[in-house]
Parts: structure tokens; C-alpha cells; sequence
């Protein structure tokens, strides 16, 4: 453990806890990874000029969102990218967000710009379920930082860490994260507050690539998280919510 913070699953909505629960569980086999990963920073980079960069997340149903959808994710995937997505996020958790790794490694397969792996990852064997351009380490829920950090690292994968309140924003520039994502939700409660990155925002070195994360839903939300200091806009329902490559647009459309 770096800093002694391990999490208390009663600090958390019961959904997460449930969620946090599983991931322990869950059961990984097969071979270390090496993964040869496609920049996220230099994709979001070479984007930012002509729109908004946005990782469009294909996530087929989740604890705050109203039924399941069912359309062939690389399809719902390849339309982000037509919609004009820098990047994608794929949700791998099975039991509560409906994802898996076989379609991550599938849209991988069928599409050019980085991939992020978007679990609750909790221990070095699970960076192994599949390869991806990036993975998602969550602050709250990894206990010993540095370490998971470095293992992810020494496969090749680019890492997100992600992290909601100041402790945990100063735990992630210690363990020398590069790309931090500030997580407008919080996962105590499952309320969103685009305040949460404007916030915590400022504190963030200008080395690290910044991702702001969670209910981002219209092009101005986009505006003001980039006012912020966004280099990135990880969006979910509020594309997956009707016509992924339309709403994609919308989205990554500058005003
Ligand atoms: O989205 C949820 O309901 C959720 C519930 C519990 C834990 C995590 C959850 N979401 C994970 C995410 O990080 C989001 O999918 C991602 O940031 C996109 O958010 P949004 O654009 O608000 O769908």
C-alpha cells in the first residue's frame, strides 16, 4: 500500500461497492501482455486544433443508466470515429456495465485510434485480460499506486489514473502519473458536478495530459471543461444516448 487509503466499501453507492466487490473476485487467466500502444496524448493533441477532443466511450449499460443497449459494439464504435472521436474508452466490466474484453479486443482490431480499457483494475494479473492502448487505473480503489502503476507501465500500456478529490489528485502526481482524468462523478454517491474538474483542475501540473471525465452532455458542458483546462472529454451516455455518430459530432463540433 503506498499511503495506507485503501477504500471502505462503505464510503461507496451500494452499486460501486458491488462493483469494487466483483472486481476482486474476478479471475484472470493468461500470458503477460506487451502491448505497442497507440499515443493517446499525441492523438489528443493532433486533434485539439480543428475540434473538440472527445473519448467516446461505447458502454453498453451502467448503474445510472436505464436498460441495455444491444447493437454490435464495433459498429457503435466504428460510428464514434466516423462521428469524429479522438480516441474510445471501452467498458471490459461484465456484470454491471456490460462490456467484455473480446469486444475491446475486437473494436481494437477494427479501428485506428487509441483504445482505452475501461475496468476497475485492482491487481497486476488482471492488466492481462486483454491489450489496449490504455488502461484505467482509479485512484480510490488501487492500494498501492506506484506499484500497479509501474506494472502497467512495463507491459506497454499508457495509463489513466484517474481520481476524484484532492488526496487522491496528489497521490496520482506522486506516484508520477502522466495522464490523470478528474472524474466528475462521485462514486460515493453517483453525483455528477462539472465544478469537481474546474476544482481540482488548476492543481494538475501543465506536464500531464488531463482528461475530464463524466457528465459532460452538451457542447457547451465540452466548452467549459476545455475552458477548464481539459485536454481531453471522456463522454459515455451522452453519446451511446441515440445515434452515437450524430451525437459524436455534435459533440466534438467547436463552437
Ligand atoms: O456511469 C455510471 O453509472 C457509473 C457508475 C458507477 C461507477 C462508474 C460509473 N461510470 C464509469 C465512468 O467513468 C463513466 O462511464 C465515464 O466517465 C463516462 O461518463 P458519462 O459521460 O457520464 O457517461
Amino acid at each position: 500500500m503506498d499511503d495506507g487509503t485503501a477504500v471502505e466499501s462503505s464510503d461507496l453507492a451500494p452499486a460501486v461497492a458491488s462493483i469494487l466487490a466483483d472486481a476482486r473476485e474476478r479471475s484472470v487467466s493468461g500470458e503477460r501482455v506487451s502491448v505497442r500502444p497507440r499515443s493517446l496524448p499525441d492523438r489528443l493533441d493532433a486533434v485539439g486544433n480543428d475540434r473538440v477532443p472527445v473519448i467516446a466511450e461505447v458502454k453498453p449499460t451502467s448503474p445510472t443508466t436505464d436498460g441495455t443497449r444491444t447493437d454490435d459494439p464495433v459498429a457503435l464504435a466504428q460510428r464514434m470515429v466516423s462521428g469524429g472521436a479522438a480516441a474510445l474508452s471501452v467498458l471490459t466490466e461484465p456484470d454491471h456495465f456490460g462490456g467484455s474484453t473480446e469486444t475491446l479486443a475486437r473494436i481494437r482490431s477494427a479501428v485506428d485510434v487509441p483504445v482505452l480499457r475501461k475496468d476497475f483494475i485492482v491487481r497486476e494479473a488482471q492488466l492481462d485480460a486483454v491489450e489496449a492502448d490504455v488502461v484505467l487505473l482509479i485512484a480510490r480503489f488501487v492500494d498501492n499506486l506506484p506499484k500497479l502503476l509501474a506494472a502497467a507501465r512495463d507491459r506497454g500500456f499508457q495509463v489513466l489514473v484517474e481520481v476524484h478529490t484532492e488526496s487522491e489528485l496528489d497521490r496520482a502526481i506522486d506516484a508520477g502519473a502522466r495522464i490523470i482524468g478528474i472524474n466528475n462523478r462521485d462514486l460515493a454517491r453517483l453525483e455528477v458536478a462539472l465544478e469537481t474538474f474546474e476544482r481540482l483542475s488548476p492543481s494538475v501540473p501543465d506536464s500531464v495530459t488531463l482528461i475530464a471525465e463524466s457528465g459532460i452532455t452538451t457542447p457547451a458542458d465540452a466548452a467549459r471543461m476545455r475552458r477548464a483546462g481539459a485536454d481531453g472529454l471522456l463522454i459515455g451516455s451522452a453519446i451511446m444516448d441515440g445515434d452515437v455518430e450524430t451525437n459524436t459530432q455534435r459533440l466534438t463540433t467547436r463552437a
